[in-house]
């Protein structure tokens, strides 16, 4: 059956040199394929389940910068025109953190051509992962605050580790707004009345809340995250393709057709909000109790 719900403009953007591929490179095993291991999204095929595992890879907290975010979109849609991915684990190969989200320094004192290019970066590497064929399940193994939860909530299924992390949307704590694509996934994942809370609260969650919530589906210790998806995965590769695939794209094709309608007039958008000078102001602020924390 033909991918119902791909989008190929990273990849375009990329030949065109307007962005940064990843090495691309592939390495062939017997049952394993690699691909852009150089780079910051590594991509693990395994060619018996048809299971790739794709960790982010950029140390300390897998911020998701221009680079890391076209390389993910440009890893998810090689993974989906392969023939033989039935699904795919998004997971990271940092420890203690799953994604901190955006990487503020992308939104802190740039240009507005480049905060137009990483939005528009954003935008495909969601609508790729979203929009997916493919099985997609999110390994939480450590913190995955904002954009980090969006990719987590973006998946099929969410196991996530016990203990001391958190996960959710806590834009407004940065003194900026989750974008109307960001409320719609959680709006599909946990429902109004908590997305209504979540979201104005800028809220964090234990990984118990978040379980109690149903942001995500299963909470077990950090060593069985990985043998839990995988345990889980075998029920989702029993039900027959087709039909599963025609499900999940008639539950999310609004959501995705809504952002889809007007992507250049939301990465303007963000282009103008995330340079005010009050936002800035914010950030500044922001970036500055991180580090403070250190001290
Ligand atoms: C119209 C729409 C407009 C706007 C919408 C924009 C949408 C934005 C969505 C986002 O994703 S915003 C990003 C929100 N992310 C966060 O709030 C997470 C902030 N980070 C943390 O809370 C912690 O770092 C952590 C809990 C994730 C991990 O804690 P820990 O392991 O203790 O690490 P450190 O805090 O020491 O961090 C190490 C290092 O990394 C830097 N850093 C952390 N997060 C980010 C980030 N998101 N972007 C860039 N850099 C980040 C941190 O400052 C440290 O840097 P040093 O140079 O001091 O080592």
């Amino acid at each position: 059956m033909a991918a119902p719900m791909r989008g190929m403009s990273v990849l375009r953007q990329a030949f065109q040199g307007l962005v940064r591929p990843a090495g691309g490179q592939v390495c062939r095993q017997v049952q394993h394929r690699c691909y852009s291991t150089p780079g910051h999204v590594q991509v693990d095929m395994n060619s018996e389940t048809g299971v790739a595992t794709v960790r982010l890879n950029r140390p300390p907290v897998n911020s998701l910068n221009l680079d890391v975010l076209t390389e993910l979109s440009i890893a998810l849609e090689k993974l989906e025109t392969d023939k033989s991915c039935k699904a795919m684990v998004l997971a990271s190969a940092a420890p203690g953190i799953f994604s901190a989200g955006l990487d503020i320094l992308e939104m802190y004192q740039s240009t507005p051509e480049r905060c137009v290019a990483f939005w528009r970066a954003l935008q495909d590497a969601w609508l790729n992962l979203y929009g997916s064929r493919l099985i997609t399940m999110a390994a939480i193994e450590g913190h995955s605050p904002a954009g980090g939860c969006l990719l987590a909530m973006s998946c099929d299924y969410r196991v996530m580790a016990e203990g001391k992390f958190q996960i959710g949307l806590n834009e407004t704590k940065l003194g900026i707004v989750a974008p109307f694509w960001f409320t719609d996934v959680m709006l599909n994942t946990i429902g109004h009345r908590e997305t209504e809370k979540a979201l104005q609260l800028g809220a964090l969650y234990s990984a118990q809340q978040a379980l109690s919530i149903g942001l995500v589906d299963k909470v077990v210790p950090l060593a069985e995250v990985m043998p839990t998806v995988e345990g889980e995965l075998k029920n989702w590769l029993q039900i027959p393709a087709a039909a599963r695939v025609i499900t999940k794209t008639s539950m999310r094709k609004a959501v995705l057709d809504r952002l889809r309608s007007q992507k250049e007039k939301d990465a303007q958008f963000f282009a103008d909000f995330i340079n005010r000078d009050s936002v800035q102001k914010s950030l500044g602020m922001y970036i500055a109790s991180l580090q403070k924390k250190k001290n």
